[in-house]
């Protein structure tokens, strides 16, 4: 098995939306009601999907500032975006972060995952799944609708998806970047292929080409 290295995640979201609900669901399987921390948590887990292993470490946030989101960035490999689906105001806290998170996409990428939380609770619910869909759309991340309360899968899913795109984006990093050629380079390329000094006798006898 290939050990390909970490994935840093960090949870953030308005309070009381369930971030720590949906960590410890997460990683543990289990639904622990109430959580008393007033500071940030970091987990460390090995996570194996596709046969691969990785370490992956989740910062769950208990507040956030401008400041602590600048340090998130320049940390994280992923986001995880909290809403409740109760919490009309909650919503507007997770586009506003996505908003900010955006500004700063590149030239550093990271994956993002919108979560909506608290499905379980669709008699009082605020925020349409429509909304989390279109909000998802328009900033080009990942969107589940959850429940920490009810059950595993759905979390395990959401957390899986947006490690999956991660582990591909720094794949990707790791390929040599494949230069954009000029108008310039192009002809320096055929030059090379074709000799610059042939004659036009020989010229009649090159195939075409394309670009
Ligand atoms: N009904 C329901 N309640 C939930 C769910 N997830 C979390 N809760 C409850 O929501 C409350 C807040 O959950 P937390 O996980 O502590 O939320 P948090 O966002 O980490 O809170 P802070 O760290 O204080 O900002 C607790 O009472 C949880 O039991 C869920 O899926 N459904």
């Amino acid at each position: 098995m290939t050990n390909i290295g970490r994935i840093r995640t960090v949870v953030l979201g308005s309070s009381r939306v369930g971030k720590s609900a949906v960590t410890v669901r997460y990683l543990t399987k289990r639904y622990i009601g109430e959580y008393s921390s007033n500071t940030d948590l970091l987990y460390r887990h090995d996570v194996t999907f596709d046969s691969v292993l990785t370490e992956v470490e989740i910062l769950d946030t208990c507040k956030y500032s401008t400041t602590c989101l600048y340090d998130h960035i320049r940390w994280a490999d992923a986001f995880v975006i909290v809403y409740s689906v109760v919490d009309l105001s909650s919503f507007n806290e997770a586009q506003y972060l996505l908003d900010e998170l955006s500004k700063h996409k590149l030239p550093s990428y990271f994956a993002t995952l919108l979560l909506g939380n608290k499905r379980d609770l669709d008699h009082s619910r605020l925020v349409a799944v429509d909304a989390g869909q279109e909000l998802s759309l328009r900033f080009g991340c990942q969107f589940y609708e959850v429940s920490a309360a009810e059950n595993f899968a759905g979390v395990s899913l959401a957390f899986h998806s947006l490690l999956r795109e991660t582990r591909a984006v720094q794949l990707l990093r790791g390929l040599p970047i494949r230069r954009k050629l000029g108008v310039n380079s192009v002809s320096k390329v055929l030059g090379t292929i074709f000799g610059k000094n042939s004659s036009k006798r020989d010229r009649k006898k090159r195939p075409s080409l394309s670009i």
